[in-house]
């Protein structure tokens, strides 16, 4: 679904590469974690998906095309095939939760019955029926992250890119959107999150794929994230996929979220 072959990406000539000659393989319908420190390269990841930016050398793929050479008329096209959904949410201000999830639609000219289809069915989905008239201002930030997650599946794209999402977060309202992410991904799409937040990428047992100064330094299945872990580590810059690591703390390998985050409450409440 998603294929690097040595990419990388210098924004600045002369400057260290954000993405150093980067190769991996992202299937259809896995559920990826891509970890690291502030400044190693997730964002960049991301945006080289969507095409916001070129890679410097090397080639990306998307649902089996090279979009390194697409030409610029393609990309909205290229686009309509991901969904992203980002840390402080980037909502409409003066649009209800309903108006925000149909402009997705509307944007692509999705006819007026598939909105008022899609819109309620999606906005059931992330658990915020009843709540279509209110503002983003008087949504939890919980809420306001459901409604942009909404904004992005709306459209079903093949891939969803989230980019830290639960950075703005409480641990409790985070494992809620977890839980929404784990569940997209079980319905077919293919899920690549970045974060640095190593609780969550602990409990989800998940692929991970770390970076450091723009190298992907660990590529494990069922993987764990340890943010303190240095380079020194003898375990960091083995390739450990496929197999990966069994426990950590008390959670079995191969637990299912709701397995994990059984007590977990769905939808925060404190909604203004
Ligand atoms: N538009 C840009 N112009 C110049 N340099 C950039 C640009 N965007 C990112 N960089 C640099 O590229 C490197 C990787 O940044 P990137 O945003 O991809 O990292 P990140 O892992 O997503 O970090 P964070 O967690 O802080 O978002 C950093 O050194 C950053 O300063």
């Amino acid at each position: 679904m998603i294929r690097f072959d040595r990419v990388s990406k210098v924004y600045k000539r002369g400057a260290r590469p954000a993405l150093d000659r980067v190769s991996l393989e992202i299937e259809r319908e896995e559920f990826v974690f891509l970890v690291g420190a502030s400044g190693s390269g997730k964002s960049t990841f991301l945006r080289l998906v969507m095409r916001e930016e070129q890679a410097t050398s090397g080639r990306v793929y998307v649902a089996g095309r090279e979009i390194t050479a697409l030409s610029q008329w393609k990309v909205p096209g290229l686009r309509r095939r991901i969904g992203v959904v980002f840390q402080d949410f980037r909502l409409l201000p003066g649009k209800t939760v309903f108006e925000n999830v149909a402009f997705a639609q509307q944007v692509i000219g999705r006819p007026r019955h598939t909105i008022a289809r899609d819109v309620p069915e999606t906005l059931e989905l992330v658990k915020l029926s009843g709540k279509e008239k209110r503002l983003p201002h008087e949504l939890s930030g919980g809420e306001q992250q459901r409604v942009a997650i909404a904004r992005a599946i709306v459209n079903r794209p093949a891939i969803l890119l989230a980019d830290e999402p639960t950075g703005n977060l409480d641990p409790s309202t985070s494992a809620g959107i977890m839980q929404l992410l784990d569940r997209i991904n079980r319905t077919g799409t293919t899920v690549v999150m970045a974060t640095h937040d190593e609780n969550i990428v602990n409990q989800m047992r998940k692929r991970v794929i770390q970076l450091i100064d723009g190298e992907v330094v660990r590529d494990q299945e069922y993987g764990t994230y340890d943010s303190a872990e240095g380079l020194d580590d003898p375990d960091v810059g083995g390739r450990a996929r496929p197999g990966g690591a069994g426990r950590v703390g008390s959670i079995p390998a191969g637990a299912t979220l709701a397995e994990t985050m059984e007590h977990t409450p769905e939808t925060e409440g404190g909604a203004a």
